[in-house]
């Protein structure tokens, strides 16, 4: 996979990943053969979960909740990374499978609220685009001179079906990511482009240890606990600096700055599919539960 020569630094992009015909397949697959849970609201994303479930209670894997094997479809699907990836250069296993994976159903006019997928649980991210296009955008925040005076620096990047995207380096760590709720995109020579639904996997690989070393305190939670961040001061601060429960927040939540990774069902309900509304509420509510629980 080549890296984009963008800020932020440290995206891999490789357009056709898979054929037309074996997309066409795939959605097949997805609207006819999967069974989605069911949506609380029209034109909400949903989701489904493979592999192993997530326990915020450890940052590792529930061991209760069994793994979900890779269906079929799947296989052929998984990305092979480089042997030094990794956002911290640490030597990793050639080609291990990730540990979760996630296929998510975007109906046009869904989103995802801007977050980073968590720093302590997960390191390496990709995820394969289907179906429709989507403009997927970055965020990154400096504070410049103060607390007060925040400057947000954000990057689109158009997200062309069949496309593999790696999230490593500084647009893993140190840039959130999200979609906004909304039923065009604006290409950059301006052009109007209506979305239609699209479908993501999102792969996930544990972080060896389940700590991260970044020191990014505004988007690691490993960063935040031990610098003791009040719990809900992540979300506070936000609201604060942005006045923003708008287009991109519209998912049940008031922030996802620091989004939980995956499942949280640790009651063993309907375990790996859950609809992402109610998913990102879990989230914030798990992350604000047990953030003090994790070990360092
Ligand atoms: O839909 C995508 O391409 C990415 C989704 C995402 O960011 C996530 O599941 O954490
Ligand atoms: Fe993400």
């Amino acid at each position: 996979m080549e890296e984009l020569p963008i800020r932020p630094r440290g995206i891999r992009f490789q357009p056709d990943f898979i054929t037309k015909e074996h997309e066409a397949k795939l959605l097949h697959i997805f609207q006819h053969e999967l069974i989605w849970p069911e949506s609380k609201k029209s034109g909400t994303r949903l989701s489904l979960h493979y592999g192993y479930t997530f326990d915020y209670k450890t940052f590792g894997i529930d061991p209760n909740i069994p793994y979900k094997p890779f269906p079929e479809w799947l296989l052929p699907l998984i990305p092979k990374l480089p042997a030094e990836r990794g956002s911290e250069g640490e030597e990793r296993e050639e080609e291990r499978l990730p540990d979760q994976v996630c296929l998510q159903h975007y109906p046009p006019g869904a989103g995802i609220p801007p977050h980073v997928d968590t720093h302590s649980a997960y390191d390496e991210l990709c995820a394969l685009s289907l179906g429709s296009a989507v403009m997927m955008m970055f965020r990154r925040r400096t504070n410049t001179t103060g607390e007060e005076d925040m400057e947000t620096e954000m990057v689109d990047l158009d997200l062309l079906p069949r496309s593999m995207m790696q999230m490593s380096g500084e647009s893993r760590l140190h840039w959130e990511h999200g979609i906004k709720k909304r039923k065009k995109d604006v290409l950059s020579d301006g052009t109007v482009r209506l979305r239609a639904d699209r479908w993501s996997i999102t792969y996930r690989w544990l972080r060896p240890g389940g700590v991260c070393e970044c020191g990014d305190v505004r988007l690691c939670d490993t960063a935040q606990r031990r610098a003791g961040v009040e719990r809900e001061f992540r979300w506070k601060q936000e609201k604060q600096e942005t006045g923003e429960e708008g287009e991109m927040m519209g998912d049940g939540v008031r922030n996802t700055g620091t989004r939980e990774g995956i499942n949280d069902d640790s009651e063993g309900k309907k375990a790996q599919e859950i609809s992402n509304e109610n998913e990102d509420l879990e989230h914030h509510q798990n992350k604000n539960s047990n953030i003090e629980l994790s070990p360092s």
